[in-house]
Formats: structure tokens, sequence, C-alpha cells
């Protein structure tokens, strides 16, 4: 665990990237992973293609809390879970805290244990991110779910657990994955109404059905479950993290370089796709490998986030970054987080010009950035601080760097394979 001793990157701008990046397994997708293998009362669960980022190690730490046998080996970036036993239903506050992703062992400890708590959720400061469907929707199922405000612990515990007909306001990422888990050893059958569309849904609905689940209508918004009274361990390989494939482009884009990136696919990145190459950016998809270079000069884009296919909101910082290069007025909406905006202040220390209204933002650009020293004040904006660096003139030092290894695995080596002047430091 990396808490008490600090990191940062340090990067000296100019370079352009050349050659091959290996895309990482998701994050967004082994983290329910995770929680499902829990599910498996017998046997010994293989994750295969597992990023090595912070955030699966609290999901491990977690999951060892709770009484799992992990091991993580590392460089065949292979996890092997045995949650044959699990011990207790308290998801504690030291490890909850600090990543969201605590919310998605809920379902293996109701149904395993009969009742989990939960003493606080953490996860990127985004400004108000609510949970309020996972918990309704696991109230709905037939479980109590009570909050004691004071110590900001909840309790959930299961009645008569039944299916039902469930539907959420807005198609929540975690959510539509956690109401799924919740629903598969649920009897009876569920429906989820406006479930999310993410890749990375379909692949966590993929491994569940491998697990023996049944579920249908994964992609289209409904989703249907019929409960089953057990789950088996297997073995999966998660899907090529998207939001990792998109930052790699986007270096590229911004250095003016050329790169291969490793199991990337088009068809993941949805609009974000359309919206890099109208700014300039080429890719070819050969089978596996993605090719990106930049054609032209960098052209302004407007980028409205929303859930996918639209423009990733995870994209969304990023985007912001290569825009201050783009000739002209460049126009971003941010529509899922209030508090992704807080990349905008780094990014005018560095020479900037960004302007914000509410969940706007106008990006004037060609700026030639400047190095400094800049916050991350989450994964994403660590990450396009990273970004930002590599073009900027002298040295940019992006702190704290804890944040960026929440989600990205390896950063510093890969930049540096493809030529990048970037290290990693431990202060
Ligand atoms: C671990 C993981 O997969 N994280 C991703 C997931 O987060 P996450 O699954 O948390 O994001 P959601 O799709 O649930 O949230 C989107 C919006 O819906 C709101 N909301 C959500 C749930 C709820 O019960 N009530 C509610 O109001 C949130 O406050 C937020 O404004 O999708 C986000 C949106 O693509 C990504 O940025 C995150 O990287
Ligand atoms: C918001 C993010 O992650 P989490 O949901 O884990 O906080 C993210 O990946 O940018």
């Amino acid at each position: 665990m990396s808490m008490g001793q600090e990191v940062r990157y340090r990067v000296r701008g100019g370079r352009p990237l050349q050659g091959t990046a290996f895309i990482q397994g998701a994050k967004n997708a082994v983290l329910p992973m995770i929680g499902a293998s829990l599910l498996a009362s017998k046997g010994r669960t293989v994750l295969r293609n597992v990023p090595i980022i912070e955030d699966v190690r609290r999901a491990l730490e977690l999951a060892q809390a709770i009484g799992a046998k992990v091991e993580f080996h590392e460089p065949e970036r292979t996890l092997v879970i045995d949650a044959s036993e699990l011990t207790s239903p308290v998801l504690p506050a030291e490890i909850a805290r600090r990543f969201r992703g605590s919310v998605l062992f809920v379902p293996a400890l109701l149904h395993r244990l009969g009742s989990a708590v939960i003493e606080g959720v953490g996860g990127c400061n985004l400004g108000s991110r609510n949970l309020d469907f996972h918990y309704r929707g696991f109230a709905r199922l037939g479980s109590e779910v009570s909050e004691d405000e004071l110590n900001n612990v909840i309790n959930i515990t299961v009645g008569r657990l039944a299916g039902a007909h469930l539907y959420l306001d807005t198609p929540s990422h975690t959510g539509t994955e956690n109401l799924i888990m919740a629903a598969a050893l649920t009897p009876g059958t569920t429906v989820i109404e406006n479930a999310a569309l993410e890749p990375e849904v379909l692949d966590v609905i993929n491994f569940l059905t491998r697990m023996g689940a049944r579920i249908s209508g994964g992609g289209t918004g409904f989703i249907t479950v019929e409960g089953v009274s057990e789950l088996t361990a297997v073995e999966h390989t998660i899907m090529p993290d998207r939001i990792d494939a998109g930052v790699f482009a986007m270096a590229a884009a911004a250095t003016g370089g050329e790169i291969s990136l490793v199991g990337a696919h088009l068809e993941h990145l949805g609009v974000a796709r359309w919206k890099l190459e109208q700014m300039g950016v080429e890719f070819t998809q050969q089978g596996a490998v993605l090719h990106v270079r930049r054609e032209s000069p960098l052209r302004p884009i407007n980028a409205v986030t929303c859930p996918y296919p639209g423009f990733a909101t995870d994209l969304q910082s990023p985007l912001m970054a290569l825009a201050c290069l783009a000739g002209g007025e460049s126009y971003i909406r941010e529509d899922i987080y209030d508090g992704r905006f807080a990349l905008v202040d780094e990014l005018n220390k560095m020479g900037a010009k960004i302007e914000v209204e509410r969940s706007r933002a106008i990006v004037h650009g060609p700026m030639q950035l400047r190095g400094t020293e800049v916050i991350a004040h989450d994964l994403r904006t660590g990450v396009s601080l990273v970004l930002a660096g590599l073009v900027a003139e002298g040295e940019t030092v992006v702190a704290p760097g804890y944040l960026v290894d929440r989600g990205h695995a390896h950063l510093a080596e890969r930049l540096s394979a493809l030529g990048a002047d970037i290290t990693r430091e431990m202060i």
C-alpha cells in the first residue's frame, strides 16, 4: 500500500511519441469482476490481463478483509481469487473510503453472509456522486438498507429476496453492474430498465454468464436476469481499457507522434473516436492493434459528455488538455460530474486559456504550455496534466501521483518506451 509514501510525476515536454504501447486491462471491468468473483462459493477464479493499478490493490485488500484468499501474480497480470470462505460482512473504512468500487462487494456479502456493512465509500473526488440507485435496487430486491449518517455507515440486510422490476433514472455504470450481480442469485426474474451500455458492463455480463448467471439484453438498455441458485468460479480475460487507450491516442496526437496501441479497439471509444478524427487524428485498426497518428495541425472541437456510446466523461479531461493545442476555440460541456473542471485552473497555471461557466468550458487555442508544479485533483486530472507536460516547455511536476496510479499501470515506463521524458518519483 503506497499510503504514507508520496508519488509524483516529473515530465519534460517536447518529444513526439513513437513506437508501441501496451494497453492495460480495463479498470472499470476488473473492479466489478473482483466483486463478482466473490459470488462463487466454490473453487478459484482466475482473472487475466489485470491492470497493475492502485484501485485493484485496494479491491484485493478489501476482498481479503472479508475473508477471500487472493493471489496477485503481477508479472503474469493474473489474479487468483478463492472466495469459498467469506468471514466478515464489514467493508472497513480505511480501505473502502479510498476507492468507490467497494460498493461492488455488496451483492456477494448479501448472498453469501446475509448482510453488508459499508463504512464509507470513496472514489475520485468529482463533486456530488450518489449511490442511491444501488441502494434502492438492493431494497427492491428484498434487502433492508439503513444509514447511520452520523458515523457514515450503511447497513444492508437480506430479507425475503425476490426478482423485481428496476428502473435507473440515468444509466449508471456501476449501478447496472451491481444490480445485475445482486439479481444473479436472487430467485425469480429481475428487469433493469435504462441500463448502462458501456463495453465494460458487457464484459462483466460475459464473465457472469460464464459463471452460470442467466442474463439477457446486455447492450440494449433493457436487461433481464433470471436468478440461479449458484455461480461457479471461472477464468476470464479482462477487456482492454478504452480510457487508457484514449489517453495514449491523445498523447500521440498532442506530441505529433505516431504510435501503435496493442489491444486497443476503435469501437470501444464510441463518440471519442469521431471527435479525435475531427481534430485531425488518424486511426487505423489493424486487427487487435490500433495505429494512431496526427495527420494535420489540431483543429478545435465541441464535445458533450454522455453515457456510452457518447463522449466518455473520463476522456473529457485529456480532451481539454489536447484542445489547448488546437487552432481555435473548443467548447466542452461536462454533464456527468460537477467536479471535473478542477483541471482548468491547473492547465491555466501552465499557460492555457480556458474559461468556465457552470458546466461549460471554452478552451482558447493554440497555446504554448509551460511546465510548472500542478495538482492532480483526481485520476483523470492527473493523467491529463501528464499529457500536457509532454508538450509543455520545460518541466511539469504532477502530484499526488497516487491518483494517477489509481487507474493507469506503469504510466511512466510505457510513455518512456515511446520516447517521452518522464519519471515517477517517490518522495
Ligand atoms: C468504477 C467505475 O466503473 N467507474 C466509472 C463509472 O462510475 P460510476 O458507475 O460511479 O458512475 P455512474 O454512471 O454511476 O454515475 C453517473 C452519474 O449518475 C449519478 N448517480 C449514479 C448512481 C446513483 O445511484 N445515483 C446517481 O445519481 C452520479 O452521481 C453521476 O453524476 O462510470 C463513470 C461514468 O462513465 C466513470 O466516470 C467512472 O470511471
Ligand atoms: C471516476 C473514476 O473512477 P471511480 O469511479 O473509480 O472514482 C474514473 O475512472 O475516472
